[in-house]
C-alpha cells in the first residue's frame, strides 16, 4: 500500500506526520520503527499521527511514536507541527485547537504572525512519582529542590525530575558543548530508577532568562531540539531559583521560548514549525 505523509520539523526536531483520518493505517511498533529509520524508511525523531477525536469538545487525537517505535505521552515540538499541519491541510478552520494526547489535552494556537504557542498544561515534579526504592536502589531527594542524586557511570549526578506528561531528568552543566551527552544520555535514559525510561536534559544557564539545552531523548537519541525537554528544564531552573520566566531556550536546531508562572500553572511553549516536503511511502 502507499501511505501519504508530510515531513516537518520544529527547531530541527523532525517528524513524519500521517493523516489517519483520511487514510486507513494501523500503526504498529515495527511499522513506526521502519518509518522512522533514516536508511530503510523515511527517517524522523518521532512519527505523529492525526486522528479524529472521539471526545466531546476536543478537535483531534494526536498519537506520538518515537523512532524506536514506542508510543509516548507528549511531544512539545510535535504539537506545533500538528497545528501547522491540520491548518495547512484544512482539517480545521480554528486557530486554537484542543488536542487529546496520551497524557491529556493540550491547546496549540496558531498566532496571527504565524508563530505557534502551546499550552502544555501544568508540570508534575516527577520526583513525586519516582519510586523511592527501585530494584534495591534507594534514591532520596535533597532538600526542597527535590534534587535526586543518581549514580551515572562512575559519578553521582544531581537531577531535577519533571514530567510534562512524559518524564525528564534535567541536570545543570557548565558547558553543553563539552557535556557528556552521548556517553551519559543512554545511561540516564535506561537508569534502573526509571522503569519507563526517561528523557535526559543537559542545561547550561546563560542568565536568568536564557539557557542553552541539549536533550538525549528517550527512544530517539539526541535531537536538535526537545519541546517538553525545554519546558522541563525551565520548570527545573525556576524551581531551583536559577531562572525567571520567560526563558529563551537555545537548542542546537533553533530557539524556543518558555513561560511558566509557578506550581499548578500551565507551561507555555512557543517556537517554529516548518513543513519540509510531502511524500508517499510504499509499505
Ligand atoms: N522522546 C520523548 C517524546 C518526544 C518529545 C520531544 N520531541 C518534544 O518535542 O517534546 C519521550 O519519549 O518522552
Amino acid at each position: 500500500m502507499k501511505l501519504k505523509f508530510t515531513k516537518m520539523h520544529g527547531a530541527g526536531n523532525d517528524f513524519v506526520v500521517i493523516d489517519a483520518i483520511n487514510q486507513n493505517i494501523q500503526l504498529s511498533t515495527e511499522l513506526c520503527r521502519h518509518i522512522g529509520d533514516r536508511r530503510f524508511g523515511i527517517g524522523a525523531d518521532q512519527i505523529l499521527v492525526v486522528e479524529a477525536s472521539v471526545t466531546p469538545d476536543v478537535d483531534f487525537r494526536y498519537r506520538i511514536f518515537n523512532a524506536d517505535g514506542g508510543e509516548v505521552e507528549q511531544c512539545g515540538n510535535g504539537s506545533r507541527a500538528f497545528v501547522r499541519y491540520v491548518t495547512d491541510k484544512k482539517l480545521t478552520d480554528k486557530s486554537c485547537i484542543r488536542v487529546e494526547t496520551m497524557s491529556g489535552i493540550i491547546e496549540p494556537r496558531l498566532e496571527a504572525d504565524g508563530s505557534i504557542t502551546v499550552d502544555m498544561g501544568a508540570p508534575v515534579l516527577e520526583a513525586a512519582r519516582v519510586p523511592a526504592d527501585v530494584n534495591g536502589l534507594v534514591a532520596t531527594p535533597q532538600g526542597d529542590d527535590l534534587l535526586w542524586p543518581l549514580q551515572i557511570g562512575s559519578k553521582t549526578t544531581l537531577f531535577s525530575l519533571v514530567s510534562m506528561g512524559n518524564p525528564h531528568a534535567v541536570q545543570v552543566v557548565d558547558d553543553i558543548d563539552s557535556a557528556p551527552v552521548s556517553q551519559d544520555g543512554p545511561l540516564i535514559e535506561n537508569h534502573r530508577c526509571f522503569p519507563k525510561r526517561i528523557n535526559a536534559g543537559f542545561m547550561q544557564i546563560i542568565n536568568r532568562h536564557h539557557i542553552r539545552l541539549r536533550v538525549f531523548e528517550r527512544g530517539a537519541g539526541e535531537t536538535l531540539a526537545c519541546g517538553t525537554g525545554a519546558c522541563a528544564a525551565v520548570v527545573a531552573g525556576i524551581r531551583r531559583g536559577l531562572l525567571d520566566s520567560p526563558v529563551r531556550v537555545s537548542a542546537r536546531g533553533g530557539e524556543l521560548s518558555i513561560a511558566w508562572d509557578g506550581p499548578g500553572q500551565a507551561v507555555m511553549l512557543s517556537g517554529p514549525a516548518v513543513t519540509v516536503f510531502e511524500g508517499e511511502i510504499n509499505l
